[in-house]
């Protein structure tokens, strides 16, 4: 795997503001965010609670709208793409893990993991093969056919993740994906991040409050009210402008 530092730059943050709110009483989230991620990095986002960092995650992923800036996926800037192609976008190149799962409960396990394959067209007898692949690589191997409510919350995380990874995607977006979790199953959990996104190259940007996991990552960014800064650095505002 090549390192981070030789990889091209995957998604770029410019000078991003959200606010909530009409123009009378509107209230700032954060601005000035800038930074960018490379191709198969690990980033973590850290900040303090209600500081924006789930919000950030959600604009990253087009699924939030901000007031100021632009956001570019290999150079596609968001903001260019209307809701259906912003959402054919999102089948293709990115795969979300959710804190709170966001496991469909009708579905079982192999099924839920293969929904972007599905939404892709692509669930033939490769597409089979591949949800047995990442079923065996998180661990769920032989609980394919299980319901999501006979599952633990550790093994409904790891659904979650082959989800999110089952269709190869170069983007991987994790919203506190360790939060419910005891430190053991968390431990495992990161482990698995980790391995699978290092294996299949994806980029991963992580929002966190753990420090275990934050330790893991290539960059520690902190975000406020007023930016993005890398962590553990006193930066300009230049060089935060290039976080
Ligand atoms: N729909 C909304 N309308 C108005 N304000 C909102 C809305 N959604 C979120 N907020 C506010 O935006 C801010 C950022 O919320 P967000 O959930 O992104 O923070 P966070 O950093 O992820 O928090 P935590 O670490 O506690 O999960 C909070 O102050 C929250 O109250």
């Amino acid at each position: 795997m090549p390192h981070p530092s030789a990889a091209p730059v995957l998604l770029e943050v410019k000078e991003l503001a959200k606010r909530y709110g009409d123009d009378a009483q509107s209230s700032t989230v954060f601005e000035q965010v800038s930074c960018s991620v490379q191709a198969g990095e690990f980033v973590a986002v850290v900040g303090d609670s209600g500081v924006g960092k789930s919000t950030f995650l959600n604009c990253l992923a087009g699924l939030d709208s901000w007031q100021q800036g632009r956001i570019l996926h290999q150079g596609t800037d968001l903001s260019s793409l209307d809701e259906t192609r912003r959402a054919i976008w999102r089948r293709q190149h990115l795969g979300f893990v959710f804190q709170a799962f966001h496991v469909l409960p009708h579905l079982d396990v192999a099924q839920n993991v293969a929904l972007p394959l599905m939404l892709l067209g692509r669930m033939n007898a490769q597409g089979q093969q591949r949800v047995e692949q990442v079923l065996q690589a998180v661990g769920l191997a032989g609980l394919g056919s299980r319901l999501p409510q006979q599952l633990s919350g550790g093994q409904l995380q790891r659904v979650a993740i082959a989800r999110a990874l089952v269709h190869s995607p170069p983007l991987l977006l994790a919203d506190e994906p360790t939060g419910n979790l005891d430190p053991g199953t968390a431990q495992q959990i990161m482990d698995l991040l980790l391995q699978q996104t290092r294996e299949q190259h994806t980029a991963l940007v992580l929002v966190t409050h753990s420090r275990e996991a934050a330790r893991r990552a290539d960059r520690v960014l902190r975000l406020t009210a007023q930016g993005m800064q890398r962590q553990g650095q006193m930066q300009t505002p230049t060089q935060a402008s290039n976080a």
